[in-house]
């Protein structure tokens, strides 16, 4: 990976000061910093076989070899670490590490930079994802499915490694933040350190031609959400002896997500995380322990608890993640394609003062935020499948409708600033938000 300096220098500040807190300051980021853990382990040991959730929370969960059920433990905080998880997660890791770097895969070019520059990526994370799979299968095959149960075994000490890992590399990318000429991110370089580190203070950090961000985003989360559930399923299918209908949906929905996000890797360098945000605690722990520790919950929750929801519920189920798919897919592909200069439907859009135009027909004429749509319907295919015994596997399309709400606000700030008096006559265009006369 390079940098191309073909554009021209634009004015380029490299450390400006950033005179705006979001997520409600140093305060509500001390609360992010402490209620993503805390809620993970939560709903690690809120659950067991026995009850779901629990009320008070007096139980905590630990897996054993041989009985394969969950039991109560007096030293429960003993299940919390081991050196021996966290050589396995950071095997893990370094695997999808030597895989960026020695994979081949297309360059592709970043947006343009506050500096006319633009970063090369290689695109090369769906290769690592079939790696994966490819190695996890010949694994399964030799040693049969009983091999994935090392996961739901250790599943509070995992979440620790990963939780480590993460605050380690938020902290060492903030540090490093400092050393050179480093982009820094405009809302990342306020005059509150702790704030800084969080919200991330570096634009692109990166080892030489490895890109950090762009890395954790894609991969060792993502794809070790959907090697937790193939483990969740090994292990429905240790102590039931079958899998039932209802993970096979749940596991072959998140697949289906993560392989749609693979495939469509370079999609990533247009969202606001890679163009905007800096890296710093909350992309660093949302990816590396958020997203495969509390995306796979519904695959956790129906190894504990399985059931059938036969061929009709099957059929709603799939209708919902049908429909949520083709509005997530079509709109974030109408949008890539306008961008990159493909108007293939002929949509209708206007010219903006900035120098880029705004669609104003097709799925971006009937919402400003269609895909965000889009995804959380997919969301509820996932948890229905886990009937209605509990509230916790719905815990993901409500955190996810507050974290689509919230960056849709923050999202059309950027885009205010961005777009200037243009973006009031495109709202005035298109004024519903997220839903189409609802929201
Ligand atoms: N599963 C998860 O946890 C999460 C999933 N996501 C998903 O990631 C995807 C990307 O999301 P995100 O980056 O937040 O946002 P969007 O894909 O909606 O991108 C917003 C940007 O699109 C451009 N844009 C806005 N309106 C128009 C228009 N009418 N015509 C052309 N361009 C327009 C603007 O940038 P510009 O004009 O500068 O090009 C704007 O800043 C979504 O599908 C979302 O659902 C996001 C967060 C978490
Ligand atoms: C609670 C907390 C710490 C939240 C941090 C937010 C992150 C979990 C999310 C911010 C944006 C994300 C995206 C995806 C996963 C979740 C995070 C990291 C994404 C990779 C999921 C797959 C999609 O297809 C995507 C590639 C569009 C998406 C990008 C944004």
């Amino acid at each position: 990976m390079t940098e191309s300096s073909k554009q021209p220098a634009a004015a380029y500040v490299a450390a400006p000061r950033s005179l705006h807190y979001e997520f409600g300051g140093p305060a509500g980021a001390l609360g992010v910093t402490l209620a993503v853990p805390f809620f993970t382990y939560w709903l690690a040991f809120a659950c067991t076989e026995a009850q779901c959730p629990p009320w008070p929370m007096s139980r905590f969960i630990e897996f054993h070899a041989d009985g394969l059920k969950a039991m109560r433990t007096e030293k429960w905080w003993e299940s919390l670490w081991s050196w021996e998880a966290f050589a396995v997660y950071m095997g893990w890791y370094l695997f999808c590490v030597v895989c960026d770097i020695a994979l081949p895969g297309k360059e592709v070019q970043g947006a343009q930079l506050r500096n006319g520059k633009r970063l090369t990526y290689t695109m090369n994370a769906f290769s690592t994802m079939m790696l994966t799979f490819a190695l996890i299968g010949a694994w399964t095959y030799k040693f049969g499915p009983n091999a994935l149960l090392y996961i739901p075994y250790h599943w509070p000490q995992l979440i620790s490694a990963a939780l480590a890992w993460s605050t380690f590399l938020a902290t060492f990318v903030f540090f490093q933040s400092y050393i050179g000429d480093q982009m820094l991110a405009l809302g990342g370089n306020t005059d509150n350190a702790f704030y800084n580190w969080f919200i991330g203070r570096n634009l692109n950090p990166r080892l030489g031609d490895f890109d950090i961000k762009a890395f954790n985003e894609m991969r060792p989360g993502l794809i070790l959400w959907i090697v937790i559930d193939f483990s969740m399923m090994a292990y429905q299918y240790a102590t039931i002896g079958r899998v039932t209908d209802s993970m096979i949906l749940t596991v072959a929905f998140h697949s289906w997500y993560v392989f749609d996000a693979e495939f469509n890797e370079p999609a990533i360098l247009t969202t606001m995380d890679i163009t905007t945000d800096g890296f710093g605690f909350m992309l660093s722990v949302g990816d590396l322990l958020w997203v495969p520790f509390t995306y796979s919950y519904t695959a956790y929750y129906l190894a504990l608890h399985p059931k059938d929801i036969g061929l009709l519920g099957c059929a709603g189920v799939v209708a919902v993640q049908l429909l949520g798919y083709w509005i997530f897919r079509s709109s974030n592909n109408e949008k890539n394609e306008f961008r990159l200069g493909r108007n293939a439907k002929n949509l209708q859009s206007f010219q903006t003062e900035r120098g880029t135009r705004l669609l104003t027909s097709g799925w971006w004429g009937r919402s400003r935020h269609p895909n965000y749509l889009g995804d959380w319907i997919m969301a509820w295919a996932w948890c229905l499948p886990c009937g209605f015994t509990t509230p916790l596997p719905y815990f993901y399309p409500i955190y996810f409708a507050v974290l689509l709400v919230h960056r849709q606000q923050r999202d059309d700030e950027a885009c205010a600033h961005k777009y200037k008096k243009d973006w009031e006559t495109y709202k005035k265009l298109v004024p519903w938000k997220i839903i189409p006369y609802v929201y």
